[in-house]
């Protein structure tokens, strides 16, 4: 679902100011909600807020998902991206970014709604990671690539925590574009990856 929204920069930095925040605060709701140790009152008390802070929120929306927005210009809002959506507080969020020669790069924080083994990422959190980082990556101009197979070689367990992910283009053959990249912490990679990244039929000259 790519959808054009006739919209300028001025009103999308207007509804970045008013759901970024929002997200945010989801965001810390979600990692207080893992780690809190308050009394249970406190806690059946914050239930009732939270459930009627959706109700209020549920009030007017959308049927569906975001989906992949696009303004006149080119600007993409995916905002309800699991890896890098504005909007979306089950995404860390990414910020992704993309070096002259075509590689891909983030710096980020992974804390307790990510985990995996004890004080460690979950190996389905790297993944969604680095597909999201590797398919940026194979998809540098307006054509949309698809990840076929993603390859991952878990070396080691990586922490929560500050970590850095990084993608380049190994090669372009026709409708595939093979991706490589990985997952690092301060003491090095803990995850490679590999990607085959498709044109979809649809998308194809
Ligand atoms: C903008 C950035 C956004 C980042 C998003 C992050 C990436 C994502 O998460 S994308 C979502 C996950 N991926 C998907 O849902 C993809 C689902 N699959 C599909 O849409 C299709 O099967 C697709 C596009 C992969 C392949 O299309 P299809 O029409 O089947 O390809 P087809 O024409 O048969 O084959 C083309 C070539 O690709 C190869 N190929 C096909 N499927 C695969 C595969 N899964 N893995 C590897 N190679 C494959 C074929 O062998 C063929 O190779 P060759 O040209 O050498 O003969």
């Amino acid at each position: 679902m790519f959808t054009l929204e006739d919209i300028d920069g001025v009103e999308i930095d207007r509804r970045a100011a008013l759901y970024g925040p929002l997200a945010d605060a989801v965001r810390e709701l979600i990692d207080a909600t893992i780690r809190t140790e308050t009394d249970a009152d406190v806690i059946r008390d914050v239930e009732a807020t939270v459930r009627a802070a959706t109700t209020r929120l549920r009030d007017r929306q959308i049927d569906g998902a975001y989906g992949v927005r696009f303004t006149p210009d080119g600007t993409g809002m995916p905002w309800g991206n699991a890896v890098v959506g504005l909007r979306n507080p089950i995404a860390p969020p990414l910020d992704i970014e993309r070096d002259e020669d075509g590689r891909h790069h983030s710096r980020f924080t992974l804390g307790a709604a990510y985990e995996g083994p004890p004080g460690h990422v979950h190996g389905g959190v790297c993944a969604l990671v680095l597909d999201h980082l590797l398919g940026m990556t194979a998809s540098p101009g307006d054509k949309p690539n698809f990840t076929g197979t993603l390859t991952l070689r878990y070396r080691r367990a990586t922490p929560l925590g500050p970590l850095h992910a990084e993608a380049r283009i190994d090669r372009v053959e026709g409708v595939k574009t093979f991706v490589v990249g990985t997952l690092s912490d301060a003491e090095g990679v803990t995850v490679e990856a590999e990607g085959v990244f498709i044109t979809p039929a649809w998308a194809r000259d």
